[in-house]
């Protein structure tokens, strides 16, 4: 048997990434670690803790070796874990080409999308990199990485569009608090999990406002049908949504206080500025940029989606929460 660690390259120095090198490492692996902050890289190195982010986790110096050029990550890996915000990941991998990507199969962890063009991360790491469809997939699941840090037993669901990739990947990412399994619709995954950052922030911002818990039920289970009526007109198949990657993903991120995204909009719902939110938060929500691709996207497939135009008028057209939440009061059922 071959006892060689499994060799994988992780981009991002937040949260996410910290805590999927936390399950990876209880695997046999090699990891190489990109982020941008040399000063974090040079603590990592001298204490084996991220300074920034989930601090008590501890990084292993036999496992991990800690990287800020992107290129030195890139060398040798046979699996690349993509985990910064949407926003920034071309910024993140801009000095690379498609020969850094060759052979090697791309993992994204990022629940966004890339504002400059709508369009889905792995779509666009195939487009950007030539990376083949069967060589990418996306980590899924409700699994908030604070959790992860306390090794709180979690799930996660790995897709794929070849079912191969991404057992070899769940098994990755399988550990003794970590469940992952493998299915086969990465687009109806990648496209739920963007969603339901945007209904965190409408719940977020309808708890800011002294909304209760009722109103936060009927929400959720409206926001379920709002996810299924987008994602079935964009990329129609058979998937059951009750799945714990898509309704479980949107119920901890709708409910949890470890959520940035319903943070971001419960500061909001209390009156904050986005300007001001933003800097309360050290932290990214995905759902802010999202909720501007999703809105544009609709555009072309006209599907009715209240919840999300509410937080878009919010967000991007200076709506008063108090008045589009009482709208949108009146179109739930
Ligand atoms: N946190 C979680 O529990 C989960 C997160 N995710 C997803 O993982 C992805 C990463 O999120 P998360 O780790 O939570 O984010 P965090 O807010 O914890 O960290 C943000 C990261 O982005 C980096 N960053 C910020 N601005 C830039 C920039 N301009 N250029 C390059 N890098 C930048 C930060 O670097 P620096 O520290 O140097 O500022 C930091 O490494 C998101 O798509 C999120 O939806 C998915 C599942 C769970
Ligand atoms: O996707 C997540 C949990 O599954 C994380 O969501 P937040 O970015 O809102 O914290």
């Amino acid at each position: 048997m071959d006892n060689q660690p499994v060799r994988i390259t992780v981009v991002g120095g937040g949260s996410w990434a910290t805590a999927i090198i936390k399950i990876l490492s209880e695997n046999n692996v090699n990891i190489r670690w990109w982020l941008r902050n040399e000063a974090d890289a040079n603590h990592i190195k001298k204490f084996h803790h991220n300074p920034g982010y989930l601090s008590d986790v501890r990084i292993s110096p036999r496992k991990v070796r800690v990287c800020t050029r992107i290129r030195d990550a890139f060398r040798q890996s046979e699996y690349v874990i993509l985990a910064v915000p949407a926003a920034f990941i071309a910024d993140a991998l801009s000095p690379l080409t498609a020969k850094d990507f060759a052979g090697k199969c791309v993992i994204s962890a990022i629940k966004g999308m890339i504002p400059d063009n709508n369009q889905l991360v792995t779509d666009w790491v195939t487009d950007q990199y030539g990376v083949p469809a069967d060589h990418v997939a996306v980590i899924a699941g409700p699994c908030h990485a604070e959790e992860v840090a306390l090794e709180k037993q979690s799930y996660l669901t790995i897709g794929s569009a070849g079912p191969d990739s991404a057992g070899a990947v769940a098994g990755l990412l399988t550990c003794r608090f970590v469940q992952a399994s493998p299915l086969d619709d990465i687009y109806g995954i990648e496209y739920s999990a963007v969603m339901k950052n945007i209904i965190a922030l409408a719940c977020g911002i309808t708890h800011g406002l002294g909304y209760g818990d009722n109103f936060q039920a009927v929400l959720v289970s409206n926001a379920m049908q709002e996810i299924k009526r987008f994602v079935d007109a964009v990329y129609p198949k058979h998937r059951d949504l009750s799945g714990s990657a898509y309704l479980g993903d949107l119920l901890v991120t709708a409910y949890s206080p470890f959520s940035r995204n319903r943070t971001f909009g419960n500061l909001i719902g209390r009156g904050y500025t986005i300007q001001s939110a933003q800097a309360e938060m050290k932290m990214i929500a995905e759902g802010y940029y999202a909720v501007k691709s999703i809105h544009e996207m609709n555009r072309q497939y006209g599907v009715s989606m209240p919840i999300t135009e509410a937080v878009y008028q919010i967000l991007y057209e200076g709506a008063s929460p108090v008045a589009e939440m009482n709208e949108l009061k009146g179109k739930l059922k």
